[in-house]
Parts: structure tokens; sequence; C-alpha cells
């Protein structure tokens, strides 16, 4: 059985691939310490399989790339499921349905309230490169000023310190970065979030090691294991 998990096993190491700069999945703090759900999911999942956990960095643009040359098993940590992604790998059972929402200073909550107040030549959008955020702003914000900022660990900041306007991204992390501001940074009054997708985790072509991610995720979700590690990194 010479399967990508039977390997795993026999290596007694899990790879995982993650970007280390999006609360509350995956976050790595100045002194190099890695946190998270998803953190936490995936040092919980490789115990399950009874190996070892190796963090592997990469980033939003390019972990496609890091993925097809296999240099890490699985890639965590908030990810998007979206086609391209679903060519090079299995996703596992979603453990996450969220949806794209603005976040702005708190003074502008309802001056941001859609796409199209967003897209005006005034409006400063600011934006982190590579990922589902980079695609939405450069396809909808086309009359707007878009500025790319990379280090998406800070780019909050921004927002706060009025060097931008808006943002838009996932809403748990609009959720977690107006609670991480408060009085500051708030989630915009919209109708509807712009957007709708999952989080799952992606997984290298393998029946025997998707299905036991699967079931790992399952459990966690099944018995509030997911649950209470979000809980602890809304915050
Ligand atoms: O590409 C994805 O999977 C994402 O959802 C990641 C993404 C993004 O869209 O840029 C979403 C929020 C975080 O701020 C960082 C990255």
């Amino acid at each position: 059985d010479d399967s990508a998990l039977a390997l795993i096993k026999k290596a007694g190491v899990l790879k995982i691939g993650t970007t280390g700069d999006y609360k509350p999945f995956s976050y790595k703090s100045p002194n190099g310490e890695l946190t998270g759900a998803d953190i936490s999911m995936a040092q919980e999942l490789a115990a399950s399989l009874s190996v070892e956990p190796e963090f592997v960095p990469t980033t939003w643009k390019t972990l496609l790339e890091d993925f097809k040359a296999k240099k890490f098993d699985v890639l965590v940590g908030g990810i998007t499921v979206d086609a391209a992604r679903a060519e090079v790998g299995d996703f596992s059972v979603p453990n996450v349905k969220d949806g794209k929402r603005p976040i702005a200073r708190c003074e502008d909550q309802t001056k941001y309230s859609s796409i199209d107040a967003i897209n005006q030549p005034s409006t400063r959008v600011i934006v982190n490169p590579g990922g589902t955020n980079d695609k939405f702003a450069h396809e909808h914000f086309t009359d707007a000023k878009i500025a790319v900022f990379p280090d998406n660990r800070v780019i909050f900041d921004e927002i706060a310190a009025n060097r931008a306007d808006v943002m838009v991204t996932d809403g748990v992390e609009v959720d977690l970065q107006s609670k991480l501001h408060p009085g500051v940074l708030c989630p915009t009054k919209v109708t509807e979030p712009f957007t709708h997708f999952e989080n799952a985790y992606l997984v290298r072509k393998d029946p025997a090691l998707k299905a036991a991610v699967d079931d790992f995720v399952r459990k966690q979700l099944d018995d509030g294991g997911w649950k209470a590690k979000l809980d602890a990194a809304m915050k």
C-alpha cells in the first residue's frame, strides 16, 4: 500500500501548508508562533493519524504552485473552496460557511452599504494580493482607487489610520477585526453579504487521505471541537 496516507504514516510526518496571515484561522505572531483555529485542527489531525505535524509556509499567491510542487499534503487556514484549487487537490468536508462583506471606519458604517456605494472614484479600497479578495476587488471596484497592500497581518491598521477607506473580505475576518479595533473599525450595514462560499482543507489527491481528513473534520463538527477552537481564536 503506497497511498499518500501510507507514506505519511511511514514518514511519521504530516506536512501542512498555511499562510500564517489570516486570523482567526492561521496566524504567525511576530515571535514566529503559529496559532489559530485551523492550526489547532491540523495539530489534532496529525495526532489522529499518529504522526507529527510539520507546518510549511506558503502565500495566497503561490499556494496552488506550492501544492502542485508537493511541498505539503494538506493546505489549511481559511481556504475558500474554488474550482482551480479543486482541480489540483480534493477539498475536505467544509468547516466554515461565509460571505464577503465590507469593513470600514465606524463613522462610515452606513456609507459603504453596497458594491455601488463603494465603487466610486473617491473611495480608497484596500486589498491583500493573491486570494479571492483580490479577484473580487478588481472585478467589482473598477471606478474606485484600489491599493494592493502586501502584509495581510496589518492591512486593517491602514483603514484605522485613514490611509484607506474600506476592504471587502471574508465575514469572519470582518467580525474579528472589528472586535480587535473596537470603536474604530466596524462591519458596514449591508442587507446581504456580497458573495457566499465555504472554507475547507485542500488535500493531496488520495482517497485514503481524503477519507481520514473528512472523518476527522466531521467528528470535530459533530462533537463541538471545531466550534470551541473557532470561539477561542475569535478574540
Ligand atoms: O483565497 C482564499 O482562499 C481566501 O479566502 C483568502 C483571503 C483572500 O480572499 O484574499 C481571505 C481573507 C484573508 O484576509 C486572506 C485571504
